[in-house]
């Protein structure tokens, strides 16, 4: 009796394809190239953690992939969308429904609870969602960075990693397809730091691609690939 043939794995397209980006920054000194011919493949659960030295251009290229900046050339694919040339009003609905953005700083609003902070990501063009939904959205979310015992409390009477973990579940509360996190353990003492990474991580348990840019060593080595980014390259 012959086997079975075995099932080839099905082909999933990548959340998202970088090719040749390039960007060249012109200020007022002599126009400088950042970014030179980077490519990147972010699929769907992966976390990869982006290393280089301070002014390699790893912020640049957060923005370019978050959609808050664009590339001077190459191609840039969001599933099988080709996104390179999308106009800025098609460009800021794709960056509020696709990505999540978690940075150094918390931006969180001093005077809202953590639950309000978190609703804040659910206003969009159309207005709030229901209050119910709007509710069970942001528990879950706050529940999923493990503080939703505190969805009450104002961020002055939060520890930096507990409001970190408030912008975190800001970022994940519209169930974004990537999470874009740029030196999110900047401003925590490393054992705070390792339970945001880990939170983050947790992300891509439910299928969240995550790029984290990082100078910790250490961080970047929980990740599933760890890139460098030197000359305008990322390898
Ligand atoms: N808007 C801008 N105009 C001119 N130069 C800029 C601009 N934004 C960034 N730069 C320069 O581009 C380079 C790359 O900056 P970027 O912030 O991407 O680096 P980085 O690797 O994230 O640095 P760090 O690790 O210090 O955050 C730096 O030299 C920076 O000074």
């Amino acid at each position: 009796m012959s086997a079975a043939p075995i099932a080839a794995p099905p082909i999933q397209t990548p959340l998202i394809r970088l090719s040749g980006i390039t960007k060249t920054l012109k200020g007022q000194d002599e126009p400088r190239t950042i970014l030179d011919g980077v490519n990147l493949t972010v699929h769907s659960g992966q976390s990869i953690a982006i290393l280089g030295r301070s002014g390699s251009g790893k912020s640049t290229l957060l923005s370019l992939i978050g959609l808050f900046d664009r590339a001077d050339g190459g191609q840039y694919l969001l599933g099988e969308r080709d996104i390179t040339k999308l106009p800025e009003r098609k460009a800021a609905a794709l960056r509020s429904a696709e990505f999540g953005f978690v940075f150094q700083r918390f931006f969180l609003l001093k005077h809202l609870s953590a639950a309000q902070n978190v609703a804040m990501a659910l206003v969009n063009g159309q207005g709030w969602l229901p209050r119910r939904k709007r509710k069970t959205q942001v528990m879950e979310a706050l529940d999923q960075v493990g503080i939703a015992h505190l969805a009450k409390h104002k961020p002055p009477r939060l520890s930096g990693g507990e409001q970190q973990r408030v912008a975190i579940a800001r970022a994940l509360v519209r169930q974004p397809r990537v999470l874009l996190a740029d030196e999110p353990t900047g401003a925590l003492d490393t054992e705070t730091g390792n339970l945001v990474v880990d939170v983050l991580l947790k992300a891509t348990h439910r299928g969240c691609g995550l790029v984290l840019v990082t100078h910790d060593h250490d961080h970047a080595a929980k990740m599933g690939s760890v890139l460098s980014l030197h000359d305008g390259r990322l390898g």
